[in-house]
């Protein structure tokens, strides 16, 4: 499952994967895990040449439960601490950096090959795994996926959350390694109509459709 931010990814995913009794990974809670290390070591993060020196060195561990998702960094739960506005605001500079990708690419299969799993990210379907049996480009327009998440952030805009986002979304479609993208034989979901129940439904249908 791939999309920029907001589309639903999270949710849809994990919706689908309670329903088919299947893993789940969030593998943009890896990227921001490895953000919530960088800030707190001081990384200077305008510097992709100190991000890559240190990107080996945290202990990343992911959940793969779709009841609770859970993401440590050195035995540290940092679930909460990954979602403020400081990581949020960092990730995707973090992210851009070849060797912090490759690093965490790798995890991603690690747990991937494990087979049973519903993944979601910005690379999934073109990256990570290209074979996946099912390839979802989720989408929503950009004035949904900021009243959605509007609503989630307590004090903020519709606006605000707009432009953050398609800030966001610019860095993260324009870096040179492994930009958002949809990959080749992904199908397009686009959610703007639908509510969240109808999305998984969808995604419910389309599984069965294609394995
Ligand atoms: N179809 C939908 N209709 C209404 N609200 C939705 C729908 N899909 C998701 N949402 C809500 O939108 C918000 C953002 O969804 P979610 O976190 O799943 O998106 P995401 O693509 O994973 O975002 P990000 O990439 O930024 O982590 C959540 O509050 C979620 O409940
Ligand atoms: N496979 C992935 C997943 C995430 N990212 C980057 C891009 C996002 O801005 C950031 C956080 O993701 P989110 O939690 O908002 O889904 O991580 C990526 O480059 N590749």
């Amino acid at each position: 499952m791939d999309g920029p931010s907001g589309s639903g990814k999270s949710s849809v995913s994990r919706g689908a994967a309670r329903a088919l009794g299947l893993r789940y990974l969030d593998t943009g809670a890896m990227y921001r895990a490895m953000t919530w290390w960088m800030l707190q070591q001081g990384v200077d993060l305008t510097d992709p040449a100190a991000v890559a020196a240190r990107c080996g060195e945290p202990a990343i561990v992911s959940g793969t439960d779709p009841d609770g998702p859970a993401i440590h960094v050195d035995g540290v739960d940092v679930a909460g601490p990954i979602r403020e506005s400081d990581v949020t605001g960092a990730v995707s500079a973090v992210a851009a950096v070849p060797e912090v990708r490759a690093r965490l690419v790798a995890l991603q299969r690690e747990i991937i090959g494990a087979g049973d799993i519903v993944v979601e990210g910005r690379d999934i379907g073109s990256v990570v795994w290209p074979d996946a049996a099912v390839k979802i480009y989720l989408t929503a327009s950009p004035e949904a996926r900021a009243r959605r998440r509007s609503a989630e952030v307590a004090g903020s805009t519709v606006e605000a959350q707009q432009e953050a986002m398609a800030r966001r979304d610019t860095l993260d479609s324009t870096r040179k390694t492994d930009p958002l993208s949809m990959a080749a034989g992904a199908i397009e979901l686009d959610t703007t109509a639908l509510t969240l129940d109808e999305v998984i439904a969808e995604v419910l249908r389309l599984v069965k459709e294609r394995t």
